[in-house]
């Protein structure tokens, strides 16, 4: 079944609105979309990377049965008495995947190994290494607890449980607890297709050659490579001239075959901001004038009911506007539920005095001794600062004055999922 299509005013701005602030933004954000894409069934392992479309349930529990935890001799509790012990064996042993099939008399023990099913009779292991063997029989000092280095069946889940919730990334550690529950396939959401557009005249291929006031577009790499490791199937638009004819077109390309477009350039209001000029003109455009930097001017609307996202086309910007708006819409749109990135309040190894208006964000890495570092530019154009960092620092709306060791709200790009 196709989700409902948004509606045309998903990014309408309240009426005198006119400088949103990050979270106001955010708010919205959330408010307004929803998940665009449909489920489909897929073997375990086809299913990595890909998002629950559906809660899911155990189908048996783990452990399934009661088990041992190591390897030792194992007996009924009330056998033992505190001080020394002296157990006979009983002939056979309990293997993980081979059970002791007959039961164990009170006041005998059985070599049991870790895995192996507890046999009737047996409540409590000892490890191995705290008895001596000999002549069919082990010596052991007591107390033991009752069930001591023993797993109760369904201990870690129960059969019939919800074990991961609709909206769940599956990684490694969920495939590991659907195996062990015995849950073959799982729905789970088809990807999300985002189209990347690069808009200008400026911009030339890597690989070309650039003529005389060119630059490489740096933009369309970086972003698809970003979306491609969130998990969006990669809908490579390339580039558009600036013209209003050229971006029509490419913009009607991407609507057909993406669910959410990304463009970087041209999203202000200069002669040759043609990307805001067109959103503008289907009537579903928000010029979002976002007091944050950097990243001031971000247009979004709707191309033939799809959401395009007009990032600014400084490439840190465009960086730092997708980590921050694009990727929590993208966790929407395909269905992820949706987690703020991690922070970590570490010291600032700098100073810095920030005026109020607008939350910023700079390019930080943690250093050795566990201070924030900052780029030791804040240009929007100085890309090899987004290399050389490893997170964000995110400064508050209001002013504020930054000593060395004061604690700063760092980002790592991990908690962006990169
Ligand atoms: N009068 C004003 N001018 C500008 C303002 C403003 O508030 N008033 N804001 C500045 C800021 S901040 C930014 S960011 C940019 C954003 O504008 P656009 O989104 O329209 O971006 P463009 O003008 O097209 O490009 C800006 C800059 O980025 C370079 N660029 C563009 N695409 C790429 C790409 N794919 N790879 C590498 N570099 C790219 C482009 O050549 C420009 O240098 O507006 C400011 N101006
Ligand atoms: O978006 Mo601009 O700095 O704010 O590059």
């Amino acid at each position: 079944m196709k989700p409902p299509a948004l509606t045309n005013d998903c990014f309408a701005l309240p009426q005198g609105i006119h400088w949103t602030p990050v979270d106001a933004a955010l708010a919205l954000l959330e408010e307004r979309l929803h998940v665009v894409v449909k489920g489909e069934d897929l073997p375990l392992l086809a299913a990595s990377g890909r998002v629950l479309a559906a809660d899911v349930t155990a189908q048996r529990s783990n452990p399934p049965a009661p088990n041992s935890a190591v390897d030792g001799y194992g007996f009924d509790a009330q056998s033992v008495v505190d001080g020394p012990n002296i157990l006979p064996l009983v002939d056979g042993r309990a293997a993980a995947g081979v059970p002791f099939s007959g039961a164990v008399p009170a006041g005998h023990a059985i070599r049991i190994l870790t895995g192996a099913c507890v046999p009737d009779g047996v409540n409590t292991v000892v490890l191995e290494e705290d008895c001596t063997v000999a002549d069919e029989a082990i010596a052991f000092n007591g107390p033991l607890k009752q069930g001591a280095n023993t797993r109760k069946s369904g201990e870690d889940v129960v059969a019939g449980d919800v074990i991961l919730k609709q909206g769940t990334v599956l990684a490694a550690p969920e495939l590991a607890i659907l195996a062990a529950t015995g849950v073959s396939s799982v729905q789970v959401y088809r990807p999300l297709r985002v189209a990347v557009i690069s808009t200008g005249d400026e911009l030339a291929e890597v690989g070309s050659v650039a003529g005389a006031g060119q630059i490489f577009d740096a933009n369309r790499p970086m972003l698809s490579a970003l979306f491609a490791r969130f998990g969006a199937t990669i809908v490579d638009m390339g580039q558009s001239r600036d013209s209003t004819e050229a971006l029509r077109k490419v913009l009607d390309e991407a609507a057909h075959s993406a669910d959410m477009i990304l463009t970087s350039g041209g999203a202000s209001a200069g002669d040759e901001d043609h990307v805001s000029r067109l959103l503008e003109q289907t009537g579903s455009m928000a010029l979002w004038r976002v007091a944050m930097k950097p990243g001031r001017p971000m247009a979004l609307g709707l191309w033939s009911g799809i959401p395009v996202f007009g990032l600014p086309g400084n490439p840190v910007a465009a960086f730092v506007c997708a980590l921050i708006f694009a990727k929590p819409a993208f966790d929407i749109l395909s269905g992820r539920t949706g987690r703020r990135p991690q922070a970590f309040w570490i010291p600032a190894a700098f100073s810095k005095s920030k005026k109020a208006g607008r939350r910023e964000y700079l390019r930080a890495r943690m250093g050795t001794d566990g201070r924030a570092e900052r780029f030791h530019s804040e240009g929007s154009g100085r890309i090899s600062g987004l290399a050389w960092a490893d997170g964000l620092i995110e400064l508050p709306d209001e002013a504020m004055d930054i000593a060395e060791g004061d604690l700063v709200k760092y980002l790592p790009f991990a908690s962006f999922g990169l």
